[in-house]
């Protein structure tokens, strides 16, 4: 199976199972990112089955909208069930690395408002210690330079993400070479940097359902 097959099977996995717990009032958080877009072509097939969505991305918002799916601002909505979305890193602790495509802050707060985090992965996403994917940090853009020296002091390589702004105006730092063996305490530390929005460690709030793809079926690991 190729990668995007095994997208595919996993974001059909997603859909199967919130399906048959949305009715005409739910709303749906939605990711972003190959994956996540998988997922928005799959729950596109039911939208009768829900009332609309939130979505992590103005790409994301525009999908949705182009299915015809009625898409809400998070602050006018007060309860939502599930958030599913990609991610570029997993460990067995459902502690994630997110944010390759830059939406990690809005990523971010939608998990935090939804009662489950249901991930969605291809197999190579599952590692052992996170951190050889480079760690996004959303940073205000006059703090860059001081963002980036108080990372290399933590260890890591920050490099510029060049050209990308985010959809909060932001800039990107990709740090480089960090093993990250306790992710709740280096995503904590990271945040305290005065300038940084968030950090694309999804450690305090893991996941609580990984569905990954593998090429024997998709896998269900739970937090
Ligand atoms: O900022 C982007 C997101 O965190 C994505 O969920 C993450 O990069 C995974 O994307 P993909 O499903 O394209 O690998």
């Amino acid at each position: 199976m190729t990668q995007d097959q095994l997208k595919q099977a996993v974001a059909q996995a997603a859909v199967d199972l919130i399906l048959p717990k949305l009715d005409d009032k739910s709303i749906v958080g939605v990711g972003t990112g190959s994956t996540a877009n998988c997922f928005i072509d799959a729950l596109a097939q039911h939208k009768g089955a829900f009332d609309g969505a939130v979505a992590s991305s103005e790409a994301t918002a525009a999908r949705l909208k182009g299915h015809g799916i009625p898409v809400y601002e998070l602050n006018t909505v007060s309860d939502l069930e599930f958030y599913i979305d990609g991610a570029d890193e997993s460990d067995e602790h459902l502690h994630l690395i997110k944010g390759g495509g830059a939406a990690l802050t809005r990523e971010k707060i939608v998990a935090a408002v939804a009662k489950t985090f249901i991930c969605i992965a291809d197999a190579s996403k599952l590692v052992p210690v996170l951190g050889t994917f480079p760690l996004p940090v959303e940073v205000i853009p006059m703090a860059r330079s001081h963002v980036a020296r108080e990372l290399v002091k933590l260890g890591g390589d920050p490099v510029y993400r060049e050209g990308v702004l985010t959809d909060n105006g932001n800039i990107i730092l990709d740090v480089f070479n960090m093993q990250i063996t306790n992710p709740v305490e280096l995503e904590t530390r990271i945040n305290a940097i005065v300038g940084v929005v968030t950090n694309g460690l999804f450690a305090a709030r893991p996941a609580d359902v990984l569905l990954l793809g593998t090429p024997e079926g998709v896998k269900t690991l739970k937090a």
